[in-house]
This record gives structure tokens, sequence and C-alpha cells, in this order.
């Protein structure tokens, strides 16, 4: 769909507000247009009531405004009203407008110059206030309709990223995601904005000061429009360069955000380096870049404006002294150039932001478009439709193949991987690091799709079910523990959806061996666990881990590498924990360490995305091959285990 159409859609929860905002837009026009267009000329005819109508004193062949005259100078009393006929031609501007010019004046006609020009004074506060008034009442109802376009575009951004498959993660760094919530619809906003303003606020007015001038004269009229459209050439030449800059810069910007939030959040790792100095000077590399490429935008962006004003400028003073000609020949009064003039030069601010508007359109326009582009992208995986709560029999993999890069020459990560596990067992999956352990499991829970064989749940393959439904019977416990900013019992209770039951989460919690040490805490289960659980140890962040995966009582377990990151002691009691939380339950635990699975029901040797074992501890042992081996070599320092217990 067109683009445009599309912002429309967004645009139309406020379509009354829009409404209103085009009636307010014509009472401000017509009000800043009355304000000035009308003051002058009544000025003029007071002041220059003293003056006959055609002088010697002017210079020769200026003629003095050709309006009645509001009174006499030589008295204060005002005169007897002069009769104005409607003309009955109303093709004869020129009578027309001395026809509008008296009928206004005659609204302001007192009984003295004095009292006239109170009058004229008082109407040009009022038609100030009211103009200001309404442009007020505008500008609130536009940032209103942009708000909420900002606010519905946004949520849509974020709904459509977070659905998005794992890969999708993989590929596209945290800083460029952030960078399309926040600012690719800051800039649909601003030409939202300026867009209104543009189109329903300054055309009216616009059209009021050309009828004006063309009134006053169509050849100056003529002349100062060929200027203008030369500007607005010129102007949207530089748009067009700043539009391709400024996503160049919001390019970098994204980059600057992943940089950040990487070093930020791996500022162990730069501190245990002592590497401060080096990514200091890799930032400074990085900010100077920003630097130039934002000199550079800016140097254009500041030329827009000079260069605007000094040609309108230019435009008013080629009028003032085309029209000054026209003046000494007697073809125009000396009002109606200054009207001229002054028309002129209003029109100067709506069309400046006319010829701006084409800058916020080229920017705006630009994201609009990569937004759109996020928003149709579907996800790779096609959700099932089948319905399921839990599973009878059994989970199986059968010949499995699967690979992370498409090309044909990618190796095979996991390469025709067959294995069951049954309700109640509990499956080990052991090997070598890289034998694709982990990438079976995120198969399991379709973060990514099978590239040939399948792999079902009761005989169905679990491309079938809705896949959120699916993750719900599944409890993982990965080796990265994710916690967020918030209390232990937010975090245990993070993916049930219908409000939180106290007694669960403390079950939930007992399971986990982490009642006790929760208790031991200031606040229990309202204490809050700081960025990323900073304020709770290792082991004490997989518990509550495991608490979060127990919480929703799980169909299967999956433990992935579940304890590695941790200490010894730590470990025991993670282990502990994880044994307590399997009893009757199905489990798939991945594992480096061998002693944590020899009570697994079945194991699983892989070895470069291949299960070239398989059978329970003992059987394994007695094989005689790859896990002996593994187990040998984990155990060959430790003399008092016994490798067959
Ligand atoms: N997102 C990814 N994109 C590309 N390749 C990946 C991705 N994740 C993993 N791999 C590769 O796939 C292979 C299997 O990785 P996987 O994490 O499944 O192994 P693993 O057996 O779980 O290893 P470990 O025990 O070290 O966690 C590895 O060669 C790894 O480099």
């Amino acid at each position: 769909m067109n683009i445009y159409l599309r912002l429309l859609k967004y645009l139309a929860p406020s379509k009354s507000r829009i409404v209103i905002v085009f009636f307010v837009s014509i009472l401000t026009s017509l009000f800043s247009v009355i304000s000035i267009y009308s003051v002058l000329p009544l000025l003029n005819a007071v002041f220059s009531g003293s003056q006959p109508q055609q002088t010697s004193t002017n210079a020769p062949g200026v003629r003095l405004p050709d309006v009645p005259k509001l009174q006499s100078a030589k008295t204060t009393a005002m005169p007897v009203n002069t009769e104005v006929v409607f003309p009955d031609n109303l093709t004869d501007t020129k009578a027309l407008k001395t026809w509008a010019t008296a009928k206004f004046q005659q609204l302001f006609e007192a009984g003295s110059r004095e009292e006239t020009l109170l009058r004229i004074c008082l109407f040009l506060i009022a038609a100030f206030f009211l103009k200001n008034l309404f442009s007020y009442l505008n500008g609130q109802l536009i940032f209103r309709i942009q708000t909420r376009t900002a606010k519905n575009l946004r949520d849509d951004v974020f709904g459509s990223i977070v659905e998005m498959q794992i890969d999708y993660f993989n590929q596209n760094r945290v800083g460029t995601l952030m960078n399309y919530v926040h600012n690719e619809v800051s800039s649909v906003n601003a030409m939202i904005s300026s867009t209104f303003v543009n189109l329903l606020q300054n055309p009216f007015s616009m059209l009021v000061y050309v009828v004006v001038l063309l009134v006053l004269s169509w050849k100056l009229t003529l002349f100062a429009i060929v200027t203008s459209l030369l500007i607005f050439g010129i102007m949207r030449a530089i748009g067009i360069r700043i539009k391709s800059m400024a996503r160049r810069l919001r390019d970098v910007m994204g980059n600057m955000n992943s940089v950040l939030q990487e070093k930020f959040s791996g500022i162990k790792v730069i501190k245990s380096s002592a590497f401060e100095d080096v990514e200091l000077s890799r930032f400074k590399q990085f900010t100077r870049d920003y630097r130039k490429l934002d000199i550079r935008i800016n140097r254009l962006k500041n030329i827009i404006g000079p260069l605007n004003e000094t040609l309108l400028i230019a435009a008013v003073a080629m009028v003032l002294w085309y029209g000054g000609l026209q003046v000494f020949a007697g073809k125009m009064t000396s009002t109606e150039l200054l009207l001229f003039a002054f028309t002129l030069y209003s029109i100067m601010g709506p069309f400046k932001t006319f010829s701006s508007m084409s800058t916020q359109i080229h920017i705006g326009m630009a994201s609009a478009e990569k937004l759109f582009e996020l928003l149709d992208t579907r996800p790779d995986i096609i959700n099932g439709t089948r319905n399921i709560d839990g599973f009878s029999h059994s989970i199986r993999f059968e010949e499995v193949s699967f690979r992370y890069r498409k090309e044909p020459e990618a190796p095979f990560v996991l390469d025709k991987v067959s294995f069951e596990i049954r309700k109640g067992e509990m499956v080990a999956l052991v090997g070598q690091s890289g034998s694709g352990k982990s990438t079976a499991v995120d198969l399991l829970l379709r973060f990514y799709d099978v590239e040939s064989g399948r792999i079902t749940i009761d005989g169905i393959d679990i491309r079938e079910y809705d896949y959120k439904q699916l993750r719900q019977i599944i409890g993982v416990v990965s080796q990265e523990v994710i916690l967020f900013n918030d209390s232990i019992e937010q975090n245990i209770a993070y993916g049930i959806r219908n409000g939180i039951d106290h007694e669960r989460i403390e079950r939930a919690a007992r399971l986990a061996n982490a009642h006790n040490f929760i208790m031991d805490k200031p606040e229990g289960y309202k204490t809050q666990v700081g960025d990323r659980g900073i304020q709770l140890s290792g082991g004490q962040r997989q518990r509550l881990a495991i608490a979060r995966a127990m919480v929703r009582n799980p169909e299967l377990l999956i433990f992935d590498e579940a304890t590695s990151a941790l200490d010894n002691e730590s470990e025991k009691v993670v282990q502990d924990a994880i044994n307590h939380a399997m009893e009757n339950r199905t489990a798939l635990v991945v594992a480096h360490r061998l002693s944590t699975v020899r009570n697994a029901d079945r194991i699983i040797v892989m070895e470069r995305g291949r299960v070239i074992e398989s059978g329970s501890h003992k059987e394994l042992l007695e094989m005689n091959g790859t896990y002996k081996h593994l187990f040998d070599i984990q155990f060959s320092d430790k003399t008092n285990e016994n490798p067959t217990s």
C-alpha cells in the first residue's frame, strides 16, 4: 500500500480532531490576515486625512491612496459618511477594492480622529489576541494528534520486532532495533506535524495573501511567484541531500547504541583486561566520525535558513524597486505598494515553513519507508494452528538436519539427528562444545525450523502446533540467566499471564531451593534484583531461573548447561535444586559435566552434529566409546570416583 495511505491509517483515530484543526486553522489564518491587512490602510487613512487627494508635495506622479477619507484634518470631528456604493460590475477589482476598504473603514468611524485611532488599536489587539489564541489551540490539537500517531506506530513497531524469530535478533543489532522504535518514529512524527501545519494551517493564509497580492498587482505577483518557485527548487535539492546524510547519521547513531550497550554490559571484561583506554580511544574515533558527519549535515541545514531569507528578501527588494517605478509612473498608489511589500513579507513565514516541509517530508518518508518495511516483515517461523497443553507419550527428533547459514556449502550443525524423550523420562544430551546440543533445544522450542526431518510431539510435527502454546508447556533453564530489573516475585512470575499468585510463586521457589535465600533478603519476595539481577549471586540467579521455569508447572523441563557457569559450591546447591525440580517430570538435560547426568534414563552423545552413541550411563561405559573417553578425562583426577556407580 502507498506509504501516504498507510500513514493516513495511523491518523484515522484522530479524524474528529483533524476536522477541528482544519476549522481552527481557518480561524487562525483569518485573524492573522485581518490583523495585518486591515490595519495599514486604516492607519494610513487616519494619518493622511490632512493631505489633499493629489498633492504637489508628493514626488512627481505619486498618488495617495485611492480610498475615501475618514475625516478632514482641519477638524477633530468626523466628516459626514461618504456613501459607498457596491460596484455593479464585479470584475472591476478596483471598484471592489475601494468599496471593501471603505466599508471596513466605516466600521471604525467615530466622532473624532483620536477615537477612531483608539478603535483601530483596540481592534489590532483583539485581532492579534484571537489569532494567537487559535494558533495556541491549533498547536495543542496538532500535538495530540501527532503523539497519538507516534504512540500507535511505536506500539506496532515494538509488537512487530518482538514477534520476530530469534534469527532476526542474531542479524540485527540491538542499537538498530532501538533506533527503529525511537528515532525513526520521531522523524515520522516530525513529518506529520510539519505536514499538518503546512497543509492545514498555512494554505489558507497563503491563499488569502496571494489573492491580495494579485489584486494589488498581478505583474509583481508573477515576479514573486517565479522567485518563490526558484527558491523552492533550491531548497528541495538541499532537502534530498540532507535526507541521505540523515539516514547515514541515524545508522551511525544506531551503531553507537549497540556499541554502548555491548560495552556497558561487558564492563567486567573490559575492566579485567584493563582495556578502558583502548575502549576510550575506539570510542573517540567513533565520536570523531560522528561529529564530522553531523557537521556536514548541520552545514547544509544551517544554509537553508539564511539562504531562504536572503533570497526572499531579495525578492521583496526587487518588488519594492519595480513597484516603486510603478508608483512613480502613477500606476499604483504608495499604500498599495506598501501593502504589497508587507503582504509579501507576511507570506514569507508560511512559505519558509512550507519549503522546510520538503526536507521534513524527505526525512520522515525515509523513516516511514523503513518502518513499514519492518512492519511488513513476517516472522520466518510460521505458526501452526493445533492447540497443545501437554503431551502423553513422547517427543521425537526424526532425522533432523539443520544449519544456521543457508548457503549450499554451509556445514550442517545438526545432521540427521534422531532421539526420543518419553514422558516421565530424563534424557541427557552430552558432547563436546559446538556439537549442536543447544541448537537441538532451540529447534524443539521452534526458535528455528528444521531444514529436513521433523520433530514430533505425540507423533505430530511441532510445526503444526501453535508455537506460543508449545513454548508454554516447556520450562527452560539455561546457562545465561536473564533477570529483569524488578522484584524477585515478578521475576519468578514472568511468563504467567493471569495475575501473580503468591502461593504458586513460593511453591516454585521452594522446589528450586530458592525460598530460604529469598526470605533472608530484607524485603523477601519484594526485593528488587537490580539491573540484570546484579544484586544476586550467580547461584541465586540460577535458582530464580529454575523457580521461573517451575512456576508454570511445565510438561517438559530443559536444563541447558544450567550449572556450567557456577563454582563447585553453588553448583552443588543448584544441582540439588535441579534434581528436586526434575522429580516426576520429563526432562531434557544438556550438560558438559557428566556427573550431573549419570542418573539419566538415556544419554545421547553428540559429536559434530551427529548422534554417535546413546544409552544409560552404565551401557555407555560398557560400550567403551566416546562417552567412556569423555568420562575418563573428566574423572581422571578424581581418584575417589567410581565410574560405574
Ligand atoms: N546463531 C548462530 N548462528 C550461526 N552459527 C551458530 C549459531 N549458534 C550456534 N552456531 C554454531 O552451531 C554449532 C553448534 O552450536 P551449539 O551452541 O548448538 O553447540 P553446543 O553443543 O550447545 O555447544 P556448547 O556446549 O559449547 O554450548 C557451533 O559450531 C556454533 O558455532
